[in-house]
């Protein structure tokens, strides 16, 4: 096997070939950093993705043609990351350096140099005091800070693991070959492809490693040792041609990256005599450039012509070496002007190379596509060699490119190109090769060629160079044209595929926008059903209204009914019902203005009715009714129409009422002044603060009202039974007074007497109460009658007592309580038998007290008379307080009399309230008043 004119290997000169000058952002301003735009749907409709369609990978199934074999099945194969420690040397002095510098070329370096400087490492590894960056194993590293570092920001170690190996400081360049490049050649000389790159901040050794010197090569040298020694032994016959190009790209003067072709026979090439390398603070023979090196391997019998109707490469293996130049930090490098945009060229380039590798090319980054377009699709294997410094002064470089590198390690080549260990033989790869990578490669082929010949002598072989015939030339454009076709289609079909992504987001929030349609449908659907469903209840309601509504009619025209006193009552406790409960006012007010509907009902709830209304839950019940809540926190009284009143509220209504009228006939306490009297006696006006109907101290009025509740703590309440009976006698004597002082029914008795009617009591004589007698006023009759008894008894002498000790005991009984009715504190026990006088100076006296209450009592029988009649009074605890209240004009007033001829034992006791009862009392009263006259009489 021979080797064809492979290039001789320049040594001090740098030949360079005018690229076209065309204005192109720099990769910082026009690679995205931010992550790719997703195709998943959002809530907000994205902007037409134009630039996404530009630049979408169209997956190679669909483009696929069903005939095409099957793809082979792919393999996975991770991302090898080596690591390289520099040893620790001592850095020159920045003045000398500069000036010996300026005699270095760019590759390769002086051997002497470079073996003093291998040299001075490990003695200067000596001098160093921290090293920051240990090997903890062959595949991990520990990255420590420097004291300083760590006492002023705290900052802690970090492990950084995962590496395919860890080359230690002593490490050599065959030692580093072995593991790390040995692999990818022997592959490249099976037939695959593979790509090697350097990365590391300024002055780590990523030139050393990749180009290394004389007597110490790098990895190139020994690469193409390798190969060409491979050759030399290997017996086959087939003859192979290898190809070795090298392409330099760097920033020149911050205006954009160029691409130097370095091969010596580059037609219109021209040899720029300056040397490219720089000098920075961190390396003093810093490459300022990404460097790329291309060694390619043809088959000799290969058909061209199916390499021009393919467009592919495929035949071919490629071995592509990189030295990335060096990131820094600007702070450390001390870059000004120019050296500063070229660092953040080198810099952005760095990182943009990191993002080749994890993501798709991109336009703006058309010189790394174009030089390492396998790499960057993810087909080929590729191996990163990352060089580090361990001084402790370069802590920050090595965090900083540990840091970058490190998510390099976690990337898998999906569809590693699997080239056929020997071409013949073999079905072509060409032939199973996906189509829109043919296309690619097509496309990078056809730039390749459209670049008016500048870089065929490059990219084509030497031999196809020789061969281009017109027909050739003919047949390349032929296939320039169905490149571009193919470029077309490719854009079109991620139009298309963007234009139906977006279309599918409007289609999604269509159908949102449908279902909530349809849901708010549905819910006016079950709006309007429940609507319906209230307006017939209104209306059955409204009809069962009117019957109430003129119900309420009849209790306001009956406010001035009173046909007895229990009716009275009745009447006005509706009334006070229909004061609080009911706006029969405003009613009608309303329902006039209403177009004379129907009169109903107004029915006022106060706290309490919402409340319970709230705590059983009603208020779905009642939801026509907005106020409700309201009403309820602001205290305040809520009109509610009567049809808007679930039934149980009108039973708890009807309830009420009923407590009302109880509360009416059972609550009011009326005290006379002489009980006021003792009242302030007491001393319990403090106890009546909060009496409101308590008369002010010397006041003139003769009754006020106390209320029950309000007495309840005081002693009146003490008083209050005996007031009860002193009213039930009251009444009884009314009725007994009333049977003597008529005028009437005395002549009746009279009457009576003389017709025998009173025989059984042959005692009594009629001749003692003549016609004449009775005065013509009912107070001379009364005052007449009531003196007649009171000597009647007093004419009685004690022997009689004696001889109906149970008489005697009424009558004492009858004296004491008529005597003592203001203190009531005798009792009818303490009074002995022989306490009844009879002499007459004790009767003296008495016949004297019992005028003067017979004065008083007739007194207060005047100022009473006029006032209507209370039937009962009764105090109930249970009743509650706030419906206690009642208006003193709606209480009506009794004259409570003394009783002084009763027994109060021989009344009844007391029953329910109620006509019936009252009657019942009445009627005894009056057997028991007739029954002491007729034994008055008797005596
Ligand atoms: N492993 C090593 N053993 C001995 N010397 C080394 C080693 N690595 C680097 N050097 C020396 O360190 C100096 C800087 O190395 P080199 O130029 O390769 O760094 P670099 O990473 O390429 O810098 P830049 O990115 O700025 O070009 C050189 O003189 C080189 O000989």
């Amino acid at each position: 096997m021979e080797i064809k004119s492979l290039p001789p290997v320049p040594k001090t000169v740098t030949v360079r070939r005018n690229p076209p000058r065309r204005a192109r952002p720099t990769p910082a301003t026009v690679v995205p950093l931010s992550a790719p735009p997703s195709s998943k749907t959002s809530s907000a409709i994205r902007s037409f993705p134009i630039e996404d369609i530009l630049s979408i990978d169209i997956p190679g199934k669909q483009d696929v043609p069903e005939s095409s074999p099957p793809k082979e099945p792919s393999s996975s194969e991770k991302l090898k990351v080596f690591l390289r420690i520099k040893p620790i040397v001592t850095q020159p002095k920045v003045g000398v350096s500069v000036k010996n510098a300026a005699h270095k070329n760019v590759w390769p370096q002086n051997p002497s140099k470079k073996k003093d400087a291998s040299k001075t490492a490990n003695v200067a590894g000596k001098k160093t005091n921290e090293i920051c960056l240990k090997m903890n194993d062959s595949h991990s590293v520990t990255l420590c800070p420097p004291q300083s570092l760590a006492d002023a920001r705290r900052t802690k170690s970090e492990v950084y693991e995962g590496f395919s190996h860890v080359f230690c400081a002593e490490s050599s360049q065959s030692e580093v070959y072995e593991k790390m490049v040995n692999p990818l050649v022997d592959d490249f000389l099976k037939g695959k492809s593979g790509m090697l790159a350097a990365m590391g901040p300024s002055g780590s050794g990523k030139t050393h490693t990749v180009f290394g010197s004389a007597r110490d090569p790098g990895m190139v040298p020994l690469a193409l040792r390798q190969i060409f020694s491979e050759k030399e032994t290997n017996g086959s016959k087939c003859s192979r041609t290898f190809y070795l190009s090298m392409f330099e790209i760097y920033s020149e003067r911050g205006k954009g990256e160029k691409i130097m072709d370095l091969s010596e026979d580059g037609g219109d090439l021209f040899m720029q005599q300056s040397n490219i390398k720089a000098m920075t603070n961190s390396n003093i023979q810093s490459s300022r450039s990404q460097c790329i090196i291309n060694i390619r391997s043809e088959f000799e019998n290969i058909d061209f012509h199916s390499y021009f109707h393919t467009g592919v490469q495929s035949c071919t293996a490629l071995l592509t070496i990189v030295d990335l130049a060096g990131a820094e930090r600007e702070k450390r490098t001390g870059n000004q002007g120019a050296r500063l945009l070229e660092s953040n060229f080198i810099n952005n380039t760095s990182m943009v190379f990191g993002l080749f590798v994890i993501r798709a090319p991109k336009e703006p980054q058309e010189a790394f596509s174009q030089a390492l377009p396998k790499f960057i699709e993810g087909k080929k294997r590729m191996a990163l060699i990352l060089t580090a410094k361990s001084g402790e002064e370069d802590y920050q470089d090595t965090s900083y490119m540990l840091r970058q590198a490190s998510p390099f390690m976690n990337i898998k080549f999906e569809n590693v190109e699997e080239q056929p260990a020997n071409a013949f033989g073999n079905k072509k790869r060409t032939q199973t090769l996906p189509k829109i990578e043919q296309s690619k490669r097509m496309r990078f082929n056809s730039n390749e060629v459209c670049m008016n010949g500048e870089l065929k002598g490059d990219i084509f072989p030497q031999i196809l160079k020789e061969e281009l015939t017109p027909e050739k030339v003919k047949e390349v454009e032929q296939v320039n044209g169905s490149v571009k076709r193919e470029r077309e289609n490719h854009i079109l079909l991620n139009f298309s595929r963007a234009l139906w992504n977006v279309l599918k987001e409007y289609k999604n929030k269509l159908e949102a926008s449908e279902n909530e349609v349809h849901s708010l449908r549905h819910n006016l659907s079950i709006e309007k059903e429940r609507s319906c469903s209230l307006e017939t209840e209104l209306n059955l309601i409204k009809s069962c209204g009117k019957e109430k509504a003129a119900n309420v009619q009849v209790v306001k025209e009956n406010e001035i009914i009173q046909t007895s006193t229990n009716c009275s009552l009745e009447v006005e406790s509706c009334v006070e019902t229909v004061s609080t409960s009911l706006c029969v006012e405003s009613f009608q007010e309303q329902s006039k203005k209403k177009d004379n509907l129907a009169p109903c009902e107004y029915v006022v709830f106060d706290k309490e009715d919402l409340k319970e209304l709230e705590d059983k839950d009603f208020s779905s019940e009642i939801a026509g009714c907005d106020n409700l809540e309201s009403a309820i926190n602001n205290d305040s009284e809520l009109f509610i129409q009567e049809d808007e009143i679930p039934s149980f509220v009108k039973e708890d209504q009807h309830q009420h009422k009923e407590e009302e009228k109880a509360d009416v006939s059972s609550t009011n306490v009326v005290f006379d002044k002489q009980e006021f009297k003792e009242v302030e006696e007491k001393d319990v006006i403090t106890e009546l603060a909060g009496c409101d109907g308590l008369p002010p101290a010397g006041s003139e009025s003769v009754l006020f009202v106390v209320h029950e509740d309000e007495v309840s703590s005081s002693p009146l309440k003490e008083d209050q039974p005996k007031h009860e009976e002193e009213v039930i006698d009251q009444k009884v004597d009314e009725s007994s007074t009333n049977i003597v002082s008529d005028k009437l029914e005395i002549k009746e008795v009279e009457e009576k007497e003389a017709n025998g009617e009173l025989a059984g009591d042959g005692d009594l004589e009629v001749s003692d109460v003549h016609e004449d007698e009775v005065s013509s006023t009912l107070e001379e009759n009364q005052q007449k009658q009531e003196e007649k008894e009171i000597d009647q008894e007093f004419d009685v002498s004690s022997s009689n007592i004696v001889s109906d000790k149970q008489e005697i005991k009424e009558v004492e009984e009858v004296e004491v309580n008529g005597e003592l009715a203001v203190d009531g504190e005798l009792k009818v026990s303490d009074v002995n038998e022989d306490e009844v006088s009879s002499t007459f100076e004790e009767n003296q006296q008495k016949q004297e007290e019992k005028e003067d209450i017979v004065n008083t009592k007739s007194v207060c029988t005047e100022d009473v008379s006029k006032l209507p009649v209370v039937s009962n009074i009764q105090v109930s605890s249970a009743m509650k307080p706030k419906r206690r209240l009642r208006p003193a004009s709606s209480v009506m007033l009794r004259n409570i009399n003394i009783l002084d001829s009763i027994d109060a034992t021989e009344m009844p006791k007391h029953g329910k309230r109620g006509e019936k009862d009252v009657g019942e009392k009445r009627t005894q009263g009056s057997i028991t008043l007739m029954r002491l006259l007729k034994q008055n009489l008797h005596h």
